[in-house]
């Protein structure tokens, strides 16, 4: 049995590493992420994340995991920012006000795939103008949903929030451990 992670995201890397998992392989898919006409952004991160890990190609002994992380102001999706002013303009929505975030995961054997859906509630203070483009020229909000990372410096913007830490950051680690213990992956080997 080989693990295949089907992400590019080295914090999702990471935070498997957190549960002592190590991938055989990385291989993200390559799909289309564009939202349907009118779909909630709930709906679309499942969908976005079985697309994923149906995608990925694997023996039908492995284990393949993908997640998607998706960030929404209410019906809105905020995807990642295609420029500054896009970055901007996002930072300045979520400005004062609390969004969700999503991040789904996915994990597949042969034809069986588990999933969940972990959505998270953040708040975001009240931004003046210096601290935007003060984060806005660490670039740190380059490939990021919504443009920001609670674990970089935009963590100073959030007073408070409620879910799964691992999981804004993407990849929600309480969740994916019973995915993975679920589907038959040997997380938590018995010492011999
Ligand atoms: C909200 C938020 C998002 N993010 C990141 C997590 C994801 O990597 C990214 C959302 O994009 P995703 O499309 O979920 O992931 P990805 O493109 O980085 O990798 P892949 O599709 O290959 O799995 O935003 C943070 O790192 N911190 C945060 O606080």
């Amino acid at each position: 049995m080989a693990f295949i992670l089907g992400s590019g995201s080295p914090r999702r890397l990471d935070l498997l590493a957190q549960l002592g998992v190590r991938p055989d392989a990385i291989c993200p898919p390559d799909i289309d992420e564009t939202p349907l006409k009118g779909e909630l952004p709930v709906p679309y991160c499942h969908r976005i994340t079985r697309q994923k890990v149906q995608a990925v190609q694997a023996d039908r002994d492995d284990v393949t995991l993908c997640a998607d992380t998706t960030v929404a102001l209410g019906r809105r999706i905020l995807g990642k920012p295609e420029d500054a002013g896009q970055a901007a303009e996002f930072l300045h929505s979520l400005s004062g006000r609390r969004h969700r975030v999503i991040t789904s995961v996915a994990v597949r054997r042969g034809d069986r795939v588990l999933q969940r859906d972990v959505v998270s509630q953040v708040k975001f203070k009240r931004l003046s103008d210096v601290e935007i483009n003060a984060y806005l020229a660490t670039g740190d909000w380059r490939g990021k949903a919504g443009a920001y990372a609670i674990q970089g410096p935009a963590g100073a913007f959030i007073p408070w929030i409620s879910g799964s830490f691992t999981g804004i950051v993407g990849l929600p680690l309480s969740e994916t451990a019973a995915l993975l213990q679920g589907i038959g992956y040997p997380l938590y080997r018995e010492a011999s």
